[in-house]
């Protein structure tokens, strides 16, 4: 169960004064800079700031897709080598494959070489996660035969339906509708009560942020650097009623004050590379 792990939970992840730079026509460009954060067994950390701030390529250095200039990412202790069946991740983008249906996608990482899931256990979890992502009358659809918004939830199914320990997930939820995205939110912390996940979460919604995490980050303008981490005063399981504590409202102003003051800073940086 996803509560708060305490300070003896042990550092899974380990991001160390990581630096990344793109090479760019106009030389390189570095979008994150002296990053370093400890992330325990079973926390929830959301990741929060501007757009085009380097959030996602935090993401993707975790993930093992993209290599730090500088630096290092330790995953358990060592040096984070490339993508593993261990990190389930889930892409702004629908990450499902046009090619196989419903069914299939969701199966697809049951398959895979070092995951494999026997075929009954692979038919009960599929069924199980079609039905919780209201996926059932679709099974044998292909995804574009799918709106925007199942898609997406297609996408949560095959990255849950592996129980990977870690879930990177990158505005999962951006693409839905009010009501499907709580529902979404409220269906990750039911997961989260069942599997012991370490969860690493970007968002642009505040809210989101402090309803699902443990703790959150608010990172810079770009080049992202830490510019604070909030610990969240909210246990688990957590249940719709913390959006009416003061206390969320209190941290809602606090981190869009932040967030604000970074998309300033992101302006000004704008208006100096235009003169
Ligand atoms: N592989 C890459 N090669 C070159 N530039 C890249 C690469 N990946 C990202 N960038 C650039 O790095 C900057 C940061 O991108 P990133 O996607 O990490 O930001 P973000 O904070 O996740 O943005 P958003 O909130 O809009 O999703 C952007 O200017 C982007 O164009």
């Amino acid at each position: 169960m996803t509560t708060d792990p305490g300070n003896d939970a042990p550092v899974r992840v380990s991001f160390r004064d990581v630096r990344v730079e793109f090479p760019t026509a106009h030389g390189p460009m570095r979008v994150l800079d002296g990053v370093s954060l400890d992330i325990r067994q079973g926390e929830f950390v959301s990741v929060i700031g501007p757009s085009g701030c380097g959030k996602t390529t935090l993401m993707n250095i975790l993930g093992g897709f993209v290599q730090p200039s500088a630096g290092q990412v330790l995953l358990d202790g060592r040096p984070v080598q490339g993508p593993g069946p261990d990190r389930g991740v889930i892409f702004q983008e629908y990450g499902v494959f046009p090619w196989l249906t419903v069914r299939r996608n969701i199966a697809f990482g049951l398959n895979l070489s070092g995951n494999k899931v026997p075929r009954q256990e692979q038919q009960a979890i599929v069924e199980r996660y079609m039905g919780l992502m209201g996926l059932k009358d679709f099974a044998d659809h292909y995804p574009k035969h799918l709106s925007g918004g199942m898609r997406q939830r297609l996408a949560l199914a095959r990255a849950y339906a592996v129980r990977p320990q870690f879930l990177l997930m990158d505005e999962p939820f951006g693409a839905l509708d009010a009501q499907t995205r709580s529902a979404m939110q409220d269906l990750l912390l039911e997961v989260l009560q069942t599997e012991n996940k370490t969860v690493m979460l970007i968002t642009h919604s505040v809210e989101e942020a402090i309803y699902l995490s443990s703790r959150i980050v608010v990172v810079t303008a770009r080049p992202a650097r830490i510019r604070t981490v909030i610990d969240v005063p909210f246990g688990y399981p957590r249940a719709e009623d913390v959006h009416e504590d003061p206390r969320f409202a209190q941290l809602r102003a606090q981190i869009r004050e932040l967030v604000m003051q970074e998309y300033a800073a992101q302006a000004r940086q704008a208006v100096r590379l235009s003169d």
